[in-house]
């Protein structure tokens, strides 16, 4: 595969190469391994997800629903999303910035903004994940048990969207290879292309360790219990069912529309 120019393209500062953003995907390995460790204090506390109970007079969606979309509502005007890296769960009817806008690098296409997977990630996180790592029980800590939940999609969602930063970086470094396939619009030969096990194989193997040096119990002897605060074996789990298949999919929608 051709080199970049490094110095074809400005990212938060760095140059934009594979490496540079195989590095942020790495850092956001730590922010989502110790997001699920501290939702993983809290019990599954399900009356926050259950659409049926009317916790909040006047809205027929659940208090997580409710919570999520007002976060987001104000982290909106506070500029959140004029970050082409950051994309919401609930984009309809989001109010306008009220800070002043900061100029991002424009880096991706501009087909990029159209691109949010964050329905299937909210579906993933509360259907299939939450339930292989949180304790059964009810303690009442719904409005911080909430926060967590959205620490930890933000987190996900971010990492999965990275996607679009992978796909340019790799496009610009083999566009004779992308483009014919772009064209045919072939997904199968687009995903073999951007894919490698080998890395693959690193980041379960990665997220794993990390799981298991963040989530120990940390004391003073070296009377390590072997007790995880979350198990390694689910947060590789993650990774490998959903966290990188999902990466790859926002890669192969942001190729589709590359040439657009
Ligand atoms: C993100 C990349 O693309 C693919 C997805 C990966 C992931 O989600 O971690 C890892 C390797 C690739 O198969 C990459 O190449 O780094």
């Amino acid at each position: 595969m051709a080199m970049a120019d490094s110095n074809s393209v400005s990212h938060s500062g760095n140059a934009l190469n594979l490496e540079s953003v195989r590095d942020s995907l790495i850092r956001q390995e730590d922010t989502i391994v110790f997001s699920l460790i501290e939702r993983a204090r809290y019990p599954v506390n399900s009356r926050l997800y259950n659409q049926t109970l009317g916790l909040v007079p006047g809205f027929s969606r659940s208090l997580v629903h409710f919570i999520v979309k007002e976060t987001e509502a104000i982290q909106a005007k506070a500029g959140r999303y004029e970050n082409p890296e950051e994309n919401p769960f609930f984009p309809n009817g989001l109010p306008p910035s009220v800070v002043p806008t900061h100029k991002y690098p424009q880096v991706l296409h501009p087909a990029a903004a159209s691109i949010n997977i964050n329905e299937h990630i909210w579906d993933m996180y509360f259907n299939q994940l939450l339930p292989l790592f949180v304790a059964e029980g009810d303690d009442g800590n719904y409005a911080s048990t909430a926060a967590s939940d959205l620490n930890c999609l933000q987190a996900l969602s971010r990492r999965i969207h990275y996607g679009k930063y992978v796909a340019e970086v790799k496009f610009r470094e083999a566009p004779q290879d992308y483009e014919p396939l772009i064209r045919a619009k072939d997904r199968d030969a687009l995903m073999n292309l951007l894919t490698f096990k080998n890395v693959e194989e690193m980041v379960k193997k990665r997220v794993a360790k990390k799981a298991t040096v963040f989530g120990q119990e940390v004391t003073l002897g070296n009377n390590s219990s072997g007790n995880y605060k979350i198990d390694p074996l689910i947060v590789s789990h993650l990774y490998a069912e959903w966290v990188m298949p999902l990466t790859k999919l926002v890669e192969v929608e942001y190729l589709l529309r590359r040439l657009d």
